[in-house]
């Protein structure tokens, strides 16, 4: 029996033009329909971790008379550099890529951001559809719109913004995803349980052990939940002149954790650290509440995301803070929260709050 497709609407409205999030099962189907029958060529592009899932839907979408070429790059965040984007711009360029083609990116989130990256930038702007097959990028990376690489200086920092025609979240892909993926895609749920939908944390928090696997009973709901918060934001503010900053939640010290790591920790391992951070910010800036600061200890734990970085790197990471996409001219800002699912903007914090919230997170 199949199941049902849970159809999300993103879009439509601040002159963004709309499109759907499938999540489901078995939804190759809906490809076809979201290629077009303008294009001629389509670019897959994947990471090694995908070849097959590559090459198999290169196969499937040459049958249907396209000219498929599949663009493989290398894993995780190692795709989302200057070199790798140069790398598919040359494939694309060699199979006559048109602006009537389409690149579909299949794979986790930095496989999304790339393939997104590389359509918004080729001819100014090519038609892409995401397959998200992480449920980091089903519940985040691959709806929105925001695509980009990292430089050596800092995360996401060469991007833009270019919705996809389509995402297609298949369920059945995360049954082969690593356990520790699994469970760092959970702290981009949590974050949206903390800034707008508590019923995601109560979810959680009935079984964690249950939430850390593909086959747990609330899955679907916590994927569709996420989804929604992200849709409903991205849909009134495409290009983050306000609302949208919201989504940033603990990203200002996780991203700061990445660079200093050189890239090699999971996104979702740092935001989990970057929203500890942002809830003790909270309570000592005097915003939030003991209850809901140490709910996030809690749920961030029982699920096995860490909570702690590195205490002697403090001012490394302050310096990598300071040009954080949401900082204007010296004035550092950071979302916090005010209370459940109320979060605001906390701006130029005094530094031994900042020092003090550190403290908490250090070890
Ligand atoms: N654009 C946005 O709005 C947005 C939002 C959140 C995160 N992000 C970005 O997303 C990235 C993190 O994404 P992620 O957590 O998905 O990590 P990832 O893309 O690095 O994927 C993790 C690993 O899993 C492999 N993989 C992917 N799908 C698989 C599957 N089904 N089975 C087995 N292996 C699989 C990948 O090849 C990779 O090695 C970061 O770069 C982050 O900045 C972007
Ligand atoms: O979509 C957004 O907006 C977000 O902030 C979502 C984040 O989870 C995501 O990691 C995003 O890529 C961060 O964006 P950045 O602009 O801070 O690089
Ligand atoms: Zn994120």
């Amino acid at each position: 029996m199949s199941e049902a497709v849970t159809r999300i609407q993103v879009g439509g409205t601040a002159g963004s033009e709309p499109y759907e999030v499938l999540v489901g099962r078995q939804l190759l189907g809906e490809l076809g329909g979201l290629i077009g029958d303008k294009a001629k060529r389509v670019a897959i592009v994947h990471p090694e971790a995908l070849a097959e899932t590559g090459e198999a839907l290169r196969a499937d979408l040459a049958e249907q008379g396209y000219e498929a070429v599949a663009i493989q790059v290398p894993n995780a965040e190692e795709a989302k550099t200057a070199e790798v984007a140069a790398y598919c711009w040359k494939a694309l360029g060699q199979s006559g890529f048109t602006r009537t083609d389409v690149v579909v990116g299949v794979g986790g989130g930095a496989t999304t951001d790339l393939a997104g990256f590389v359509a918004a930038t080729w001819l100014r702007g090519v038609r892409w559809i995401a397959i998200p097959t992480t449920v980091l990028a089903m519940v985040d990376a691959a709806v929105g719109g925001k695509t980009g690489i990292n430089t050596a200086e800092g995360k996401n920092l060469v991007g833009a913004f270019h919705p996809p025609a389509g995402v297609l979240c298949d369920l059945a892909a995360l049954d082969s995803l690593p356990v520790n993926d699994f469970v760092s895609g959970l702290a981009e749920i949590i974050k949206a349980g903390f800034i707008a939908d508590p019923v995601i944390l109560e979810l959680i928090e009935s079984d964690p052990q249950a939430a850390r696997t593909p086959a747990g009973p609330h899955t679907a709901e916590l994927i569709e939940r996420s989804i929604r918060v992200k849709a409903e934001v991205v849909s009134s503010d495409l290009k983050e002149s306000g609302l949208r900053e919201i989504l940033n939640y603990g990203h200002t010290l996780a991203h700061a954790i990445e660079k200093n790591e050189r890239y090699q920790w999971r996104h979702g391992a740092a935001v989990s650290v970057g929203m500890h951070f942002a809830a003790e910010l909270g309570r000592l800036a005097g915003r939030l509440d003991d209850a809901t600061a140490d709910r996030h200890r809690t749920v961030l734990e029982s699920v096995g995301l860490p909570l702690h970085y590195r205490y002697d790197q403090w001012p490394k990471l302050l310096e990598t803070m300071k040009v954080d996409k949401k900082s204007r001219g010296d004035l550092l800002r950071f979302i916090v929260l005010d209370g459940l699912g109320k979060p605001t903007v906390l701006e130029g914090p005094d530094p031994a709050v900042l020092l003090a919230a550190y403290g908490e997170v250090g070890e």
